[in-house]
């Protein structure tokens, strides 16, 4: 099983088991493999460890023994052996660094995740210096996504190695297929996040996978797959799915070429495992970021479809009967609201749907988005467009399956971090906030306008500033890169909700040009 583990790994266990020799246990123990990867500051584990934040100073007993580095030939045998919970420790680094990612090995990032996972003194020490275990579950899970490590030249990949000719040339011909397959959904994918989003981001990272592919495919034996092409004879060629020969529309196309890109990839994985496992992984952990970019971009493309022009979105609620409630939807959609919230705080549920149903009636005889707040149920039954969600309320991917695949999801971020991870949940658009002091709900800090400029850096996502907006401080917004507004107050509270939101969104018109 050592074998799996990766050279900076078994470097830190022997060193585990010199300073438990030096220390003169009886067996090697958690503490002596945290002191290793402690001493080693070139680790990754190191490297975590700083980039969390956590004070390596204060995390062991005492100084650590001087010991000596061990040779490269000194017997293990020579060590003492590994206690119950050292290998506990082991076993659970190994089986995380399975569930990150399959294709790397066990290196010294999992070993930490291991001594925290496996509980007792040690992971109490790690945890009482800050260190959180799902926080570095998610950034090593996130390096592997954005940064899988450098990918060898193709010299230094050995060729694969088969001893039936005739095998070789269908497994070059599976291969070959597989790759021009991923190479061309790829770029189908690529031109959709080019073109039709306009997503530098997506662009990017999806040029980022293609280019590793490339990597990829030229540690294959390319020569072979060449010279095993015979197109003509493919019998493939010819045969279409019932599907495949029309599509509806662009995002037909996006889907349709995502799962092509998906299984081509798997293809590729699976038929390398004959010959090079190591190149398997490296497929394997791009399906993986395939799927995580087309996750990315499916709630881009609903976003876009839902909310592509809307710049004035219109929270309402809190109003005393059902009269004033549509009387105010009315209003604000004459004076120009492209997207009405329902937000409703203490009514009874009953109520409440029957006051959402009755704002869907008159939202889509307008063709304008309804937003139910905080209830994906509610938004379900009362066939709402889409559900904003809080900080506390149900998370996305709840909230997704009740709601469906294509149906709008809003996140309130309050600050950078929330941002960032409304987008990795899946969130369809995001509220950013609060910027000004709000009538309508206190809070205790205020976003401001900072966190505004930086979701216009920050999002290629539909966002909406929110929070005590109105026609007095709405430039400001403007200037700091915000162009869609979400206001309650400024219409709801206005003498004539018409005429507020007409104001409003003549505003937010002129500055898109
Ligand atoms: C568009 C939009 N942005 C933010 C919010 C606030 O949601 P939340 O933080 O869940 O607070 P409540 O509105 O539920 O009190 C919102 N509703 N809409
Ligand atoms: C619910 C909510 N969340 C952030 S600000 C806000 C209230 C928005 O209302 P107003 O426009 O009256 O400040
Ligand atoms: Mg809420």
């Amino acid at each position: 099983m050592r074998e799996s583990f990766t050279a900076g790994a078994q470097r830190a266990i022997r060193r585990a088991g010199q300073l438990a020799r030096s220390r003169g246990g009886g067996a090697v123990e958690p503490i002596d493999l945290l002191s290793a990867l402690v001493e080693e500051g070139e680790s990754r584990a190191s490297a975590l460890l700083a980039e969390l934040g956590v004070r390596v100073e204060g995390l062991l007993p005492g100084a650590v023994e001087e010991a000596e580095i061990p040779g490269e030939d000194e017997d293990e045998r020579d060590f003492p052996p590994h206690s119950h919970e050292l290998r506990l420790a082991l076993s659970d680094a190994a089986s995380k660094a399975r569930e990150l990612d399959r294709s790397q090995g066990v290196g010294t990032e999992h070993l930490l995740v291991g001594l925290l996972a496996a509980g007792g003194p040690v992971a109490d020490r790690l945890s009482r210096a800050g260190l959180r275990a799902e926080a570095l579950m998610e950034r090593i899970a996130r390096s592997i996504a954005v940064d899988p490590g450098p990918i060898p030249m193709s010299e230094d990949i050995p060729a694969p190695e088969l001893a039936d000719p005739g095998e070789a040339d269908d497994l070059a011909r599976i291969l070959d297929a597989s790759a021009n397959r991923a190479r061309e959904g790829l770029r189908v994918v690529e031109d959709y996040a080019r073109f039709v989003l306009d997503d530098p981001g997506l662009t990017r990272r999806l040029k980022d996978v293609r280019h590793r592919l490339g990597e990829g495919i030229r540690g294959l034996d390319v020569d072979r797959l060449l010279t095993s092409r015979d197109t003509p004879g493919d019998v493939g060629t010819h045969i279409m799915a019932a599907d495949e020969g029309a599509r509806s529309n662009a995002r037909a196309v996006l889907v349709a070429n995502f799962k092509r890109t998906a299984e081509a990839l798997r293809s590729l994985e699976e038929y390398t495992k004959i010959t090079d496992q190591w190149l398997s992984g490296r497929f394997e952990v791009l399906r993986y970021d395939v799927y995580t970019i087309e996750k990315r971009m499916m709630a881009a493309v609903v976003a876009r479809q839902g909310l592509g022009g809307a710049r004035l979105y219109v929270l309402v609620g809190g109003l005393p009967t059902l009269g004033d409630l549509t009387w105010v939807v009315e209003e604000a959609i004459a004076g120009g609201a492209d997207v009405i919230q329902y937000r409703e705080k203490g009514l009874p549920d009953r109520v409440i749907l029957h006051r959402a149903r009755e704002v869907r009636i008159l939202t889509a005889q307008a063709g304008v988005r309804f937003i139910m707040n905080d209830r994906p149920d509610l938004a379900r039954l009362a066939s709402a467009d889409g559900v904003h969600l809080g900080q506390e309320d149900v998370s996305v991917r709840d909230a997704r399956r009740v709601v469906g695949p294509n149906a709008l999801i809003g996140v309130s971020t309050h600050e950078p971090a929330q941002l960032e991870a409304a987008i990795r949940d899946g969130a369809n658009y995001l509220g950013v906030g609060p910027v000004f002091p709000s009538e309508t709900k206190a809070f205790d800090a205020l976003a401001g306008l900072a966190y505004v400029r930086h979701a216009a850096e920050a999002t290629n996502l539909p966002w909406f500033a929110i929070g005590g907006v109105d026609e007095s401080n709405l430039d400001q917004l403007l200037d700091a890169g915000a162009s869609r507004v979400a206001v309650s107050s400024a219409v709801v509270r206005a003498e004539r909700p018409r005429a507020a939101a007409s104001a409003l969104k003549a505003r937010l018109v002129e500055a898109a040009g």
